[in-house]
């Protein structure tokens, strides 16, 4: 039996990257009877049929500690929410949601902002004040001037990872100055798997110099916020927590109650009004049932 990582799946069939090379095997049906489907990112054990062909068996699945379901991904470790300080303009409203489907995941999540050589009027002060005050990791970067690229190279290392963000922030961009083989790579991959026209595109991993794998499609490509309910919300805007000492306790939605620890602390600049402002944006979406972005 080896040990590897189910890095692309198509058509029933399963590629392995394991110690000694990658195999292309076919599930055990038993998973089918059990009704698991092996994922892209499961730690799985295989045996092999053929060493010549590289062809082999999916034995058996590790527990997965994540399960992403758009895109279809487990074991992701940590998700780079890109979004640009200008060109385009950051859509803050938009930069929350992806937050919290993350949170809601339970990801460990970096915001990165991009063309900060774009910068002339303190908009990364602005934002990287906005999000470190609300207890997440802000990484500036610039692909002109080369700013960071060396620290997001750090994240991604030994992690799975995937990149979230609106288009023409310059995700692709970053990815092909952290691995110039990048590019080159996405192209032998399409190549060797001649997805034909009827062929739908699944999620895959890809391997990065520096160790780490990253997923080839941007995460959470649908923003729905459908299976998040009115009061579960606040849980994942995080900043809030420590401020738990509202009138009506836990079942303050920090709305228009009174005496509450958190519309108290966005007045202090505890809490970011900006991010308040999302959150009550985000809550009055969801119940006017316009959920889709
Ligand atoms: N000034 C500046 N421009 C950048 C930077 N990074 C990317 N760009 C430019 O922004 C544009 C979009 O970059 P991409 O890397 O294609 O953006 P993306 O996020 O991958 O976009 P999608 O593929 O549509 O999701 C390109 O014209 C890049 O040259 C940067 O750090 N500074
Ligand atoms: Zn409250």
């Amino acid at each position: 039996m080896l040990n590897g990582q189910i890095i692309k799946g198509i058509g029933g069939f399963y590629y392995v990257d394991t110690d000694n090379g990658l195999y292309e095997c076919r599930a055990r049906g038993i998973f089918r009877k059990q009704k698991v489907t092996p994922l892209v990112g499961d730690r799985v054990s295989i045996s092999v049929v053929d060493e010549e062909t590289k062809k082999g068996v999916v034995e058996d699945i590790k527990k997965r500690d994540t399960e992403l379901v758009r895109p279809p991904i487990a074991n992701v470790d940590k998700v780079l929410i890109v979004f640009a300080i200008k060109n385009p303009k950051p859509n803050l409203s938009l930069l929350d949601r992806f937050i919290v489907l993350a949170e809601k995941e339970n990801l460990e999540i970096v915001v990165v902002l991009t063309k900060v050589d774009l910068d002339d009027d303190d908009k990364l002060n602005e934002l990287k004040t906005i999000y470190e005050l609300s207890g997440y990791k802000v990484i500036p970067v610039s692909n002109e001037t080369k700013l960071n690229v060396d620290k997001i190279k750090d994240e991604l290392r030994d992690n799975v990872v995937v990149f979230a963000g609106p288009s023409g922030v310059g995700k692709s961009s970053l990815l092909n100055e952290i691995d110039k083989n990048f590019k080159l790579q996405t192209g032998e991959v399409s190549d060797k798997i001649k997805r034909g026209k009827h062929t739908t595109r699944h999620a895959e991993l890809l391997k990065l110099e520096c160790g780490g794998m990253v997923a080839d499609t941007p995460g959470f490509s649908s923003l729905t916020l459908d299976d998040i309910g009115e009061t579960e919300l606040k849980g994942y805007f995080i900043e809030f927590d420590e401020f738990d000492d509202c009138k009506f306790g836990s079942r303050c939605i920090h709305e228009n109650e009174p005496s509450c620890a958190v519309k108290e602390a966005v007045e202090n600049g505890e809490i970011s009004k900006q991010r308040y402002k999302s959150y009550i944006q985000l809550l009055n979406e969801m119940r006017q049932g316009k959920r889709r972005y």
